[in-house]
């Protein structure tokens, strides 16, 4: 499992290209029949990708945590971006079609990932934290997500959010995820921007068309720099940075925060032109 150490704000003005894909982007996260994961020390999250082919990839502790098991003391969230898959959790089978999202308790033991499809594999992103209290495992089916769509097309920003693990949908310790899509035409994501210093965030980018890309912005609000993310990949943003992205065509990302509260809202919201 790859290390990721916290950065100050001040550290980060001074950083080119290189030193900011290096701490930022996680680059290699979906491989077939492989799992990767990051420990981000931001909040002690671990970012992952798991692409089962015909083998099932079981969930494996890791030297690291000090655990007799993964989820010893952790819960995690996953969300498929493939092909239909499943993940059996201590026996009980669960089906992920495409932007389906399943919460794992925090005392899971044995944990399977598997492809319905050899030739359309499932593309399960995951992220875990550390987890205080243990929560029931439960699936939402995208459809039950509460969609809500948010921006315009005047603004190149039309989209849509759905929620799956915070305060008002599936309960957890700490973790928030979701995911949104933006509609044809629509190029940025969270714009106007935020921070939420009490909170990091995680974005994954996918359906990225071929050929295509988006460039994330970070930083303080008034010293912003950015990284391009091609499809299947990740960013960490430090709970003082803002985190938006403006793609060279329409996309989807599943976002996830680890920190003080699960309020979906709890965002300080920049003036558009205040930024820098
Ligand atoms: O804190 C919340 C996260 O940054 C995202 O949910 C924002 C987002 O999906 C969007 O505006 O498109
Ligand atoms: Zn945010």
């Amino acid at each position: 499992m790859q290390q990721r150490y916290h950065h100050s704000s001040n550290e980060v003005k001074g950083m080119n290209t290189a030193d900011l894909r290096e701490h930022f982007l996680i680059e290699e996260m979906m491989k077939p029949g492989k799992m990767c994961f990051t420990y981000s020390h931001y909040d002690r999250i671990i970012i992952g990708g798991a692409v089962p082919e015909a083998e099932e990839l079981p969930l494996k502790n890791m030297a690291m945590l000090k655990a007799d098991y993964f989820l010893e003391r952790r819960e995690m969230g996953v969300i498929n971006v493939g092909g239909p898959g499943t993940i059996t959790v201590d026996g009980v089978l669960y089906n992920l079609e495409k932007k389906d999202c399943l919460y794992l308790g925090r005392g899971s033991k044995e944990v399977n990932f598997s492809s319905v499809l050899a030739d359309e594999p499932a593309v399960f992103y995951m992220l875990s934290t550390p987890a205080h209290v243990a929560y029931p495992t439960s699936l939402l089916k995208a459809e039950d997500a509460s969609p809500m769509t948010i921006g315009s097309v005047e603004t190149s920003n039309h989209r849509t959010v759905y929620k799956y693990i915070f305060a008002d949908g599936i309960k957890s310790s700490q973790l928030v995820m979701g995911l949104t899509v933006l509609n044809t035409g629509s190029v940025w994501n969270t714009m106007p921007a935020h921070t939420h210093d009490r909170r990091m965030e995680a974005y994954f980018y996918f359906d990225v068309p071929k050929g295509q890309t988006v460039f994330h912005f970070m930083g303080q609000p008034q010293e912003t720099r950015h990284i391009t993310v091609h499809n299947h990949q990740a960013i960490i943003s430090p709970p003082w940075s803002i985190h938006s992205g403006c793609g060279t065509s329409n996309y989807a990302f599943i976002w996830g925060m680890a920190g003080e509260n699960q309020d979906y809202s709890d965002m300080d919201v920049v003036n558009i032109t205040e930024l820098k």
